[in-house]
């Protein structure tokens, strides 16, 4: 607590497990410039979120303008959510919280309501801060007559706490929610989000410039063609983009330390051989499926 500038302030022993999932703003290195080809996305967090957060003085007087309470990010898997909250909290100078559902869904009835309740009580405490739950639909799905008592219980004890926050003027506590699944959301809980931002599987023109960055600082041939690679990569996720990268920058070390009299002590550059290898790999895997990939992988 010291560490993130927090003096003075008590915490329960439920505030403090959850403290554990806190980020230290210090370490939390990620910002707008890590984040390649969701321009469009970002302009609009600006505008609806971090402005009138920054600029509090202006919207003082309004009731419509102020922040939103809720956010939601949603889109396939490995396409920059969780980049994009953890931006977001570092650009608006907010504290994050980074919360897995399972830490309250793992636990025994009584205790998950208390943790809930803790999430609440210490992201007050610690004020201004972001609470990211990943997955959100793991835990806030659609109320089903099926759902188990507890469950049930944990969702209605969630929103009258999240109400809680909406009905605080001052209040600086921004929860922000990931999901692949936004048709699984509970409906009163999508009410709870009404800005929300869809982040969709990367498009030609937003590959290149991922690709652009994830290789800015990295030994590649001058004759790489990004917009080449950019085309033979459809259906690849950020993500992915990155896996792939990093097979391609391995096939260089693997040279070096394979080569039978080293000559040079350098490794050799990255080539468009080796990202045509690497991409090769990376399309076999995601078709034979992650599991029927890790077979093929030698155990020594
Ligand atoms: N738009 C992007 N720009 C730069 N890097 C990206 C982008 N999208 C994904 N990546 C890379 O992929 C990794 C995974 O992205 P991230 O965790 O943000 O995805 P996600 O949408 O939250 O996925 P999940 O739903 O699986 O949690 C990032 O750490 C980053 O290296």
């Amino acid at each position: 607590m010291r560490q993130i500038g927090v003096q003075n302030v008590k915490l329960s022993e439920y505030e403090m497990s959850i403290a554990a999932h806190l980020v230290d703003p210090l370490t939390m290195q990620i910002t707008w410039h890590d984040i390649a080809g969701l321009d469009e996305v970002i302009t609009e967090l600006k505008d609806t979120v971090i402005l009138p957060i920054q600029k509090r003085h202006l919207f003082e007087g309004s009731r419509l303008l102020q922040p939103p309470k809720g956010v939601l990010l949603y889109g396939p898997p490995g396409c920059g959510k969780t980049l994009i909250a953890k931006a977001t909290a570092k650009e608006a100078g907010f504290r994050f919280i980074n919360l897995q559902p399972s830490t309250l869904t793992d636990k025994w009835y009584g205790e998950s309501q208390k943790l809930a309740a803790a999430v609440f009580s210490l992201a007050i405490k610690l004020q201004p801060s972001v609470i990211f739950i990943d997955e959100i639909d793991s835990f806030l799905r659609n109320r089903s007559s099926s759902d188990h008592e507890a469950t049930a219980m944990m969702k209605a004890q969630f929103m009258s706490l999240w109400d809680g926050l909406e009905t605080d003027f001052n209040c600086q506590v921004i929860i922000m929610g990931a999901t692949n699944r936004p048709q699984d959301l509970d409906t009163a809980i999508l009410r709870r989000m009404p800005t929300r931002f869809h982040i969709n599987q990367p498009n030609v023109k937003q590959r290149k410039d991922i690709l652009k960055l994830i290789l800015e600082n990295e030994n590649v041939e001058s004759a790489v063609d990004f917009g080449e690679i950019a085309k033979q990569t459809d259906g690849f996720s950020g993500s992915d983009l990155r896996e792939m990268c990093r097979d391609a920058a391995l096939l260089c070390v693997r040279d070096f330390v394979h080569q039978e009299s080293p000559v040079e002590d350098f490794i050799r550059p990255i080539g468009q051989e080796d990202m045509k290898k690497a991409i090769e790999k990376m399309k076999k895997s995601k078709t034979a499926g992650v599991q029927e990939a890790f077979m093929h992988v030698p155990l020594d």
